[in-house]
């Protein structure tokens, strides 16, 4: 498999390629990794003490069993969070919310496409109706996918109503779930919440929200985290997707960002094809990441 750009590998061939006893130097090398990585200072400085304690509790003295110490910390970390996807009311409405550019669309298109290998009837609702482009866009994930779409009638239909209608579609229609993009961009964020509140309302009418998806950019890291907080307060997110890990050298952002949210990540995006798009397992993630 190749080497994943977040992968902690290259910081621990450095040093592997040292002494093979920790050191001081091992703990400064250690500490980079961490904050180069993206996990942010609280993060890292808390993993730190806790390996430095462990060490010393258990007299270990190998720079290889600091590496298994330190993918089981991380794993702890990332399974204190449940990725499950709920799904399970009919239909099973998803809501797809997040800034401009993030990967919404593209997630959908994937999502969409991961759901149908279960057998499940999918239609996708095109509530981004502020660009044409977007609408299309989705159009041409949904056709890739082979799942049923609901456009807006007119250009510039109120999102709400495009929501409300691919609800009732998936009820008469009898399919399992539901997706609704949403756009990323009005003039004002008071603007975007109100919007989504009226989307979310309007749905409400004919259905629950099963669940609330707030895609992040990996590659913003931390960055891109201030974004988030308006969505967060406002859209009563469930679930967190983090797309464009496979061009990130953060994969401390995604520890980092269930502790600052306290969301979980439910799906991680890792490419343009589509599938590209995998659930979230804490076990595999910290393998991949510490090696
Ligand atoms: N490398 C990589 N690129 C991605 C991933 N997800 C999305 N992209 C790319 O990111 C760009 C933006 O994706 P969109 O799906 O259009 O984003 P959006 O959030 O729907 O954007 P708006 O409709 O403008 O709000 C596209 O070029 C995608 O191909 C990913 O996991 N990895």
């Amino acid at each position: 498999m190749s080497e994943r750009s977040w992968s902690f590998s290259k910081a621990f061939r450095n040093l592997f390629s040292g002494p093979e006893l920790i050191t001081e130097e091992t703990w400064d090398d250690l500490e980079s990794a961490l904050l180069t990585a993206d996990f942010g200072p609280e993060v890292a400085e808390s993993i730190l003490d806790q390996l430095r304690d462990d060490v010393e509790r258990h007299r270990v003295s190998e720079v290889v069993e600091l590496r298994r110490m330190l993918r089981d910390a991380i794993e702890d970390r990332l399974a204190a969070f449940d990725p499950t996807l709920r799904l399970s009311e009919r239909p099973a409405v998803i809501l797809v919310v997040g800034v401009n550019g993030v990967g919404k669309t593209t997630t959908i298109g994937k999502l969409a496409n991961y759901l149908r290998t279960f057998d499940k009837r999918i239609v996708v609702g095109a509530a981004d109706t502020f660009r044409a482009a977007a609408v299309e866009q989705l159009a041409t994930w949904a056709e890739r996918a082979g799942v049923d779409i609901v456009r807006p009638q007119q250009p510039g239909q109120d999102p709400a109503s495009v929501a409300f209608q691919t609800i009732e579609r998936a009820v008469q229609e009898g399919h399992d779930i539901a997706i609704i993009d949403t756009a990323g961009r009005l003039q004002t964020k008071g603007g975007l919440m109100d919007e989504l509140a009226k989307v979310r309302r309007v749905i409400e009418k004919l259905a629950p929200v099963s669940e609330v998806l707030l895609v992040l950019d990996a590659t913003t890291g931390q960055n891109g985290l201030a974004q988030a907080d308006a969505f967060i307060e406002h859209a009563g997110v469930t679930g967190l997707v983090l797309t464009k890990l496979d061009g990130s050298a953060k994969g401390g952002f995604v520890l980092a960002v269930q502790q600052k949210t306290g969301l979980p990540i439910k799906l991680v995006g890792q490419g343009e094809g589509i599938a590209d798009l995998t659930g979230f397992t804490p076990h595999v993630f910290a393998q991949q990441l510490v090696g």
